[in-house]
């Protein structure tokens, strides 16, 4: 388990999360939903152990100790979006190569490549890449690492239907063989399709809709109404009582897009 407790992180005096708590089990996928600048990229930094930001609280890798930096590194692995990864200089072949060996991955390069169709240009230096190519190879390397938990930032951006209908397969194949995935997105249908749980950033807290999450109370008209109450009454744990909008696993009773709509419009 990958548990954020009583984490707050802060660029100079501005908060943009408040003594937030969640549990990223392994197997699990979940979405991480807010409007651009809420702190979604900053929080997957703060637990891939990425210092961007003032950092309070704790973060916990498994039963590994806070002592224990790289045994902690080598489970968990944060893809940034936009390419930001990579090295326009080398080839896509070298950075499968590059991470293979850094990562000590027991998955051969072709068979990534292969899965993640970039074989097609494996000898193709980074800045003569498309966009998607370059996310292709991002979320290529990401699955090379063998991470336990993968932190993957807006992972289907720029990606065509057929890459992101690839991809959404390839994570669920991963969290079936006990990988935990938290993925930032605004591509809210893939988000309802491909999350078991999704967390939203609201008023400096986190507002989660998952099945694990108790459910409603009969009595509440908008079960979002509850949610945001009870997150901002309860900063220790993300787990309002929100579970009524989901049934179990991937199927989502209420779309994203209306959550999302009731939260920030
Ligand atoms: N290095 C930094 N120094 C100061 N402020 C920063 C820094 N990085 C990000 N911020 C600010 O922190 C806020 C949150 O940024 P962050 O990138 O985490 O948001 P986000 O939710 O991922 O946004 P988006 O959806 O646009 O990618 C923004 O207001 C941003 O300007």
């Amino acid at each position: 388990m990958l548990s954020v407790t009583n984490l707050t992180l802060s660029y100079g005096g501005r908060v943009l999360l408040q003594n937030v708590s969640f549990d990223l089990e392994p197997g699990c996928i979940m979405g991480l939903v807010a409007p651009n600048g809420y702190g979604k990229t900053t929080l997957l930094k703060a637990m891939a152990n990425i210092k961007a930001a003032r950092v309070t609280g704790a973060i916990a890798v498994d039963d590994l100790p806070a002592n224990q930096v790289a045994r902690r590194r080598a489970r968990v692995f944060y893809a940034p979006g936009e390419g930001t990864l990579l090295y326009p200089g080398m080839t896509v072949g070298d950075h499968l190569a590059m991470t293979r060996k850094l990562w000590r991955s027991q998955s051969s390069i072709d068979d990534v490549a292969r899965a993640c169709r970039v074989d097609g240009f494996l000898s193709k230096r980074v800045r003569a890449c498309s966009q998607g190519m370059r996310q292709q190879l991002t979320l290529a390397i990401a699955y090379m690492t063998g991470a336990r938990y993968l932190l993957l930032d807006e992972p289907m951006n720029a990606l065509d239907p057929t890459n992101v209908q690839l991809n959404s397969a390839i994570m669920r194949s991963l969290a079936q063989r006990g990988t935990g995935i938290i993925m930032s997105s605004h591509i809210l249908d893939n988000v309802d399709q491909l999350s078991d749980k999704i967390l939203f950033v609201k008023d400096k807290g986190l507002v989660l809709f998952g099945p694990s999450a108790p459910a409603a109370p009969a009595s509440t008209a908008s079960p979002l109404s509850s949610a945001s109450a009870s997150t901002a009454a309860s900063p220790a744990h993300a787990a309002p009582s929100a579970g009524a909008h989901f049934a179990s696993g991937p199927a989502c009773a209420s779309k994203a897009i209306d959550i999302y709509n009731e939260l920030y419009l």
